[in-house]
């Protein structure tokens, strides 16, 4: 992709879903590059959402694709297949594809698309939508490092954005695009506790997420490790030790360690189903 050749570069995404949204968001909010968005979707229900943000909504993913550079293909991984056959032969070397499929290699995505395509695997997550997301992308066979560095300019407004070998995406997947799912339950038994020991349910779900935030916010922008802040919440005899002993004989850690294997191992199965998919 050549942004020279246009003043504005044109964005597509398939599929008018959370991830889509929380992404085309990032994009258009405050970015340098001057950007020209559309999107497509079968139904019109999740469209309005996009089109209050001035992006151009249609029913055809071929449209998308004719009228842009980037586009990203946002649906649900077992419809990789269906959709990549659908737009493959208006796919130029004009594009750059960019799947934030969980689980769907770049050797199936590639295997779909017209040879020496240029085509990327992102993964994102849910906290795009308010630009604090965690997003890894891996490069496939034909994307060369400027359209990596494209993808980040695009995308810097999204969160975190970090590029590495693929083996790591499905990890990512376990680790950030399903582990923000845990914190949400581990902010909701926080809440509960409060609730079960006769805090008001609104006021302690709002503390819950003050909490959550203030503590990641903590994490992140004091660069420290978890254990040394852990430890400086901590007064000997004091409350919170005995809050983490509680936590350490439920088994928090070895269970939180193990969901997010099962996730990694569940992208990986996502990736082996769609490649199986799209031989078919
Ligand atoms: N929701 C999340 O937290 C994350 C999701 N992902 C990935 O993002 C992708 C999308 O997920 P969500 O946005 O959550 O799903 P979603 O269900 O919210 O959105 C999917 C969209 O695809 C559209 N769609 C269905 N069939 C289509 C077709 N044939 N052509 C064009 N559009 C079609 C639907 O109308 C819907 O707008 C998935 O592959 C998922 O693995 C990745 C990271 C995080
Ligand atoms: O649950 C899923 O499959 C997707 C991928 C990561 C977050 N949501």
């Amino acid at each position: 992709m050549d942004p020279e050749m246009d003043t504005q570069l044109k964005i597509g995404f398939i599929g008018a879903g959370n991830m889509a949204f929380g992404i085309a968001k990032g994009i258009l909010s405050g970015n340098a590059l001057p950007v020209n968005v559309s999107v497509s979707a079968p139904s019109s229900r999740n469209l309005g959402r996009f089109q209050e943000l001035g992006i151009a909504v249609t029913h055809s993913n071929i449209e998308v694709v004719c009228g842009s550079d980037v586009v990203f293909v946002a649906v649900k991984p077992h419809l990789i297949p269906l959709v990549l056959n659908e737009i493959s032969q208006h796919v130029t070397d004009r594009h750059t594809i960019v799947s934030v499929a969980a689980g769907v290699t770049l050797a199936t995505l590639e295997e779909l698309l017209p040879e020496n395509s240029v085509v990327i695997r992102l993964m994102p997550n849910l906290p795009c939508m308010v630009q604090e997301g965690a997003l890894l992308f891996a490069r496939g066979t034909h994307a060369k490092p400027d359209d990596g560095a494209l993808l980040r300019s695009l995308l810097h407004r999204c969160g975190l954005v970090e590029e590495g070998p693929e083996t790591w995406i499905d990890i990512h997947t376990g680790l950030s695009g399903s582990g923000v799912a845990f914190v949400y339950l581990f902010a909701e038994a926080l809440a509960e506790g409060a609730v079960k020991m006769g805090m008001p349910s609104a006021l302690a779900q709002s503390i819950a997420s003050q909490t959550v935030l203030g503590a990641g916010r903590l994490l992140r922008d004091s660069g420290k490790h978890p254990a040394q802040l852990r430890s400086d919440v901590c007064t000997p005899g004091g409350t919170t030790i005995y809050g983490l002993h509680t936590l350490e004989q439920g088994g928090m850690r070895a269970t939180t360690m193990s969901a997010v294997e099962s996730a990694t191992e569940r992208a990986r199965e996502l990736g082996r189903k769609s490649a199986a998919g799209s031989r078919k």
